[in-house]
């Protein structure tokens, strides 16, 4: 157990720091920086495999020597070139399982280890970061961007490099039976060069106009299936399908679009090689038809086989290209998370070890940074006993849930501080503040699995007693005792669907099993009936005794049991008391306690 912590802290700092999308091989050997032994054993195998397409040409020109001047070659010369063809073809059995093996480790441990470095990344970096960035793109990244690196590395340990050693096999092979058919192979590479500088750019360019559609469009599609409900009760499902196919629309151009300049890049380089190859063919058949040069039909038949496969390879070194392209870009889209440095910054920090839940506020302000123009919490300070219950109201965009972002540290000040228990919430390690803090939102978000893991949650060393007691105090002891099988009923897409408010109520038994000394609260406007919103206001009440709680309320009875209230309008602060004073008060508070009774 303590051996996976230590591997998996030491896991990510590796990556970070040498994960440079601007230096894609760089990066992309730094990946493998653990399986480099596999991947050297693999590419091993593969050579030893692939052997037989070059030994072929020798051995059949040799078979062709033999046969057609018998009085200078001996049978057994013919069976002792069969018999090595014959051992080079048996040995691809096992070769090619242990290239697959050793490949199939590598390319596997290294798609393991980036997506685990990507979730690691992802839960370190700020709440900004995941606001503004649509989860289809970032699942984008995770599931087809960390593959596509993976076919790259397929495509550069693998295919390249046995192109490139078939192509200097022949070079060799050639300068000893025939060194002047050099020239023609040689003529390929130019062409070859010419080729790849033309298409390279553009390749690059559409493959990052394929992926950042890719990217939207899954965004897109996610966001659709999650408006189906909404979508359905408006009676817009046409106008929705119109949206989805215009997007679809554009996908499907920036397809085309890729595939089109991939064809070309093949066919050209098809093309070219393969009138190369031609005229290789003809001369050296000419020559061995007029005898010149001494070129005998055996080697007609090797040079063109070794024509044959320098066009191969040159062409498969062309068409992996496209591949490449397209793993160079999932590397850089994968930078855009592993390389973003909106992180937390928690090392160094001083870790709460103790909380009594003393909060205060000293003129904070704060200033989302895509709306300069507009303070979202202005001059804010306040006071805060442990144990107190603070309710926040205030009309729509006046600041509330902003606040809220403040006091759980997701946001910092842009001025003034904000000190926990006296001390600057700026010098502590927020994680361990967030091990006393618990916070009951909106939308209770349940996972896939049983009521008791989804209550549990990462605590996952509570007693049994304790568990039933949080059940109870929260309420929702008869509802779970309902279901088909208690505690370990499995919730979420695939099992129970529960109502609101027993929604909430396993919200709140999961803020209780915390036992948290400081309490977020952003109630539910939703409207329950009146059987759930009393069951849920009697756990609620538990739940703050003895913390420090901060409300966003909308309940009156809920208003009315706060110790204090924060009136805001604006991001300003205008009232602040208990309920009768700001009733007593005739401000914002009392008009808006008017508006709900
Ligand atoms: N991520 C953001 N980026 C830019 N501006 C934001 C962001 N979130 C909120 N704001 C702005 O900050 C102001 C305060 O918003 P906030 O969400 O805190 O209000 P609220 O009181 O919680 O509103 P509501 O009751 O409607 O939820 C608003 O003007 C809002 O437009």
């Amino acid at each position: 157990m303590s051996h996976s912590t230590t591997s998996s802290h030491a896991l990510p700092d590796q990556f970070f720091s040498n994960y440079r999308s601007d230096r894609p091989f760089r990066t992309l050997l730094n990946l493998y920086q653990k399986d480099k032994k596999y991947i050297g054993l693999s590419m091993f195998f593969y050579i030893i495999k692939h052997s037989p397409e070059w030994i072929r040409p020798l051995i059949i020109a040799n078979i062709i020597d033999i046969i057609s001047s018998p009085n200078t070659h001996s049978l057994s010369e013919l069976w002792f070139n069969g018999a090595f063809l014959a051992f080079s073809i048996i040995q691809n059995t096992p070769t090619h399982y242990l290239h697959i093996r050793f490949l199939s480790t590598a390319t596997h441990s290294m798609e393991y280890n980036l997506r685990s470095a990507i979730t690691r990344q992802l839960q370190y970096l700020s709440i900004g970061f995941h606001q503004h960035r649509n989860s289809g793109a970032i699942q984008n990244k995770l599931l087809r961007d960390v593959e596509a690196v993976a076919l790259l590395t397929n495509q550069l340990f693998q295919y390249l490099p046995s192109s490139i050693l078939t192509i200097v096999i022949a070079i060799i092979i050639t300068a000893f039976r025939a060194p002047e058919f050099l020239m023609f192979f040689l003529g390929t590479i130019p062409v070859a060069v010419t080729l790849i500088r033309y298409f390279r750019v553009p390749i690059r360019s559409r493959n990052s106009v394929f992926r950042q559609q890719m990217e939207s469009t899954s965004a897109y599609l996610i966001e659709m299936l999650k408006l189906i409900p909404i979508t359905r009760a408006h009676g817009v499902e046409e106008a929705e399908i119109h949206r989805t196919e215009q997007r679809l629309q554009t996908l499907k151009e920036a397809s085309i679009k890729l595939d089109l300049i991939n064809a070309l890049a093949n066919s050209a380089s098809w093309v070219s090689l393969r009138s190369f190859n031609l005229i290789c063919l003809l001369t050296s058949a000419w020559l061995a038809y007029t005898g010149k040069w001494g070129i005998s039909v055996g080697d007609v038949v090797l040079l063109t086989g070794y024509f044959d496969s320098i066009t191969g390879s040159v062409v498969q070194i062309l068409g992996v290209l496209p591949q490449i392209g397209k793993g160079f870009e999932a590397l850089s889209s994968i930078g855009e998370v592993l390389e973003c440095p909106d992180v937390e910054h928690n090392h160094g920090k001083t870790p709460v070890q103790h909380l009594k839940g003393e909060f205060s506020f000293e003129s904070v302000c704060y200033v989302y940074p895509e709306s300069q123009q507009q303070i979202a919490i202005i001059d804010f300070s306040l006071q805060v006993k442990p144990g107190e219950t603070i309710a926040i109201v205030g009309p729509s965009g006046a600041g509330k849930s902003t606040l809220l972002n403040l006091i759980i540290g997701f946001l910092r000040p842009t001025s003034g501080k904000i000190k926990l228990d006296r001390q600057d919430m700026n010098d502590l390690d927020l994680r361990t503040y967030r091990q006393f803090l618990s916070v009951v939102s909106q939308e209770t978000i349940l996972f896939e699995g049983t009521v008791r893991e989804n209550i549990l949650y990462g605590k996952n060393t509570v007693s049994e007693q304790r568990l039933k007691q949080v059940v109870q105090e929260s309420n929702a002891d008869e509802f779970i005792q309902n279901l088909p099988h208690g505690l370990q009923t499995q919730i979420g897409e695939n099992g129970v669907k529960l109502s609101g408010g027993q929604r909430q109520r396993i919200a709140i038994a999961r803020a209780l099993i915390r036992d948290p000394r400081v309490l977020i609260l952003d109630e539910a406007t939703s409207s329950l009936d009146t059987v759930s919103e009393s069951l849920i206001q009697e756990a609620l009440d538990r739940l703050v005794q003895n913390r420090t709680t901060f409300i966003v309320a909308h309940r009156l009875s809920t208003v009315r049991k706060a110790d204090r209230i924060v009136v805001l309008e604006q991001g300003k602060i205008i009232e602040v008391g208990s309920h009768e004073k700001l009733l007593k008060n005739q401000g914002l508070f009392a008009i808006l306690h008017a508006l709900q009774t």
